[in-house]
């Protein structure tokens, strides 16, 4: 696995790989994140089906609820961005659960999780970075493989270090 071009796409923060999209200065105000008792968390590791799930659940007649963008994903403005919503809220995120601003704990929201057979996640995992130019290259499937079990990749720890 070669690192060219990790630090355009991925960052560190606190030991975990996030896309360069997540800025620092989110990931560091998540405690400061004012949640509703009505939010629903979406929560997954990627390539789980987030999509797929998040489709579904927004297609639900007259659910009244909007689908925002990941909690994780954008600037400082985020938490401004998520007040505009009025109606429920259907909130994906693949931040792991320490990472989770403290007031979705306190109120108590719902978390739908999504699980995958990890084997398939990994499969996923591996063509999405191979697909990807702007991601850190893939060498072979062995080395990816035994990466992942170790727990070493975005949202984990230090895949492409
Ligand atoms: N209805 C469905 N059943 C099972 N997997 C689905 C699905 N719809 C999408 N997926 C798979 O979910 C993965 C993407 O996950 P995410 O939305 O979290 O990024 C893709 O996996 P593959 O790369 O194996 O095709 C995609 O094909
Ligand atoms: C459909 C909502 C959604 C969910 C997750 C996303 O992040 S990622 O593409 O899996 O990194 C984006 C949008």
């Amino acid at each position: 696995m070669s690192s060219h071009n990790q630090s355009s796409v991925l960052h560190k923060f606190k030991g975990i790989l996030y896309s360069t999209m997540s800025s620092e200065e989110l990931l560091n105000s998540l405690d400061s994140f004012s949640a509703r008792e009505d939010d629903v968390f979406l929560v997954s590791y990627p390539k789980s089906g987030t999509h797929w799930i998040a489709k579904v659940i927004e297609n639900i007649p007259n659910a009244g609820i909007t689908l925002t963008s990941p909690i994780e994903l954008g600037d400082i403005s985020k938490f401004e961005e998520l007040k505009m919503y009025y109606k429920k809220r259907v909130i994906p995120t693949h931040l792991s659960y320490n990472m989770l601003p403290m007031d979705i704990k306190q109120k108590q929201c719902k978390i739908i999780y999504i699980v995958r057979n990890p084997k398939d996640t990994a499969v996923s995992l591996f063509h999405y970075y191979k697909d990807n130019p702007n991601l850190p290259s893939v060498e072979t499937w062995a080395t990816f493989l035994e990466l992942f079990l170790k727990g070493k990749g975005k949202y984990n720890n230090d895949f492409y270090s």
